[in-house]
């Protein structure tokens, strides 16, 4: 029997400072159908960086930014998620043929993203991040970093259910990278199996993060490809359901060979 192999969700940041490919897109919508015809299963639109200390985006800005590209390429019949913590953002782009809502503050941030996510059919993934993207790499400390995001996603869990989000549309990701040390980001690679106990799809989002340097030393974001496949065969092995990328093409075709050799 063939391993089952992760659904990819490729990455297309719309905005000029993400941390690795800010201001690559000069055509967006195009950036989206190759990454789709590359073999993405779901091309997540984001126009706000999170990176650690990253400015916030006014609402008005992040909607210029994502909602045509949303719309093209809903239109264009590929399956979009949209990468935001604004509430009106998220409705925007359900408007507009969004299917996933893909939120770091696993829908805190926002006190109105409950209700707009409860009001629609898309999937919604819940992301473990302490505080928000200015202050979450002061929060990096923990005794036990697995127990203690996985109570934590546990929790928002919950408090989805809560809102009216049924289970069925939400998936558990542990926020490589947000909030955490190197020591706690392998903590959670390690034990990634540990987190399928939330009983919710899983999403794995480490590809070039800060991560890869932490284990094999300085390295540009743009040569981090060789780490972010075994990052990527890591959640496959871990039997995660999404894995979210920069290099859909590559990262297919690890997954394939991967699949195909597993017992
Ligand atoms: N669910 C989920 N969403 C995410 N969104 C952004 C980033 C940050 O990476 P990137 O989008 O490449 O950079 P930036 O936030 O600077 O745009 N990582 C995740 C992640 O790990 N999981």
């Amino acid at each position: 029997m063939s391993a089952a192999i992760p659904r990819i969700m490729g990455i297309l940041n719309v905005t000029p400072d993400s941390f690795s490919d800010g201001g690559r897109h000069a055509d967006p919508v195009a950036a989206g159908l190759a990454l789709h015809e590359a073999g993405a299963d779901m091309v997540d639109v984001g126009g706000e960086s999170t990176r650690p200390g990253a400015a916030p985006v006014p609402l008005d800005e992040e909607l210029r930014r994502t909602i045509p590209v949303v719309a093209a390429l809903a239109k264009a019949g590929v399956p979009v998620s949209i990468d935001t913590m604004k509430a009106e953002v998220m409705r925007r782009a359900v408007e507009a043929g969004a299917v996933m809502l893909n939120d770091v503050s696993a829908l805190q941030a926002d006190a109105a993203s409950r209700g707009v996510a409860a009001a629609c059919s898309a999937d919604v993934v819940l992301m473990h991040m302490p505080g928000n993207p200015q202050t979450m790499q002061q929060l990096a400390q923990y005794d036990d970093p697995v127990a203690e995001v996985l109570a934590h996603l546990s929790d928002r869990i919950a408090a989805a259910e809560a809102a009216g989000i049924a289970r069925g549309r939400l998936i558990a990701d542990p926020g490589i990278g947000f909030g955490k040390g190197a020591e706690h980001n392998l903590a959670i690679l390690r034990q990634l199996e540990d987190f399928h106990a939330l009983g919710v799809p899983l999403l794995l989002g480490a590809s070039r993060k800060s991560v890869i340097p932490a284990i094999v030393g300085p390295t540009p974001a743009a040569e981090r490809l060789p780490g972010s496949l075994a990052l990527a065969l890591r959640g496959a092995e871990a039997g995660v359901a999404w894995l979210r990328v920069h290099d859909v093409a590559a990262t297919r075709q690890a997954l394939r060979v991967w699949a195909a050799i597993r017992r």
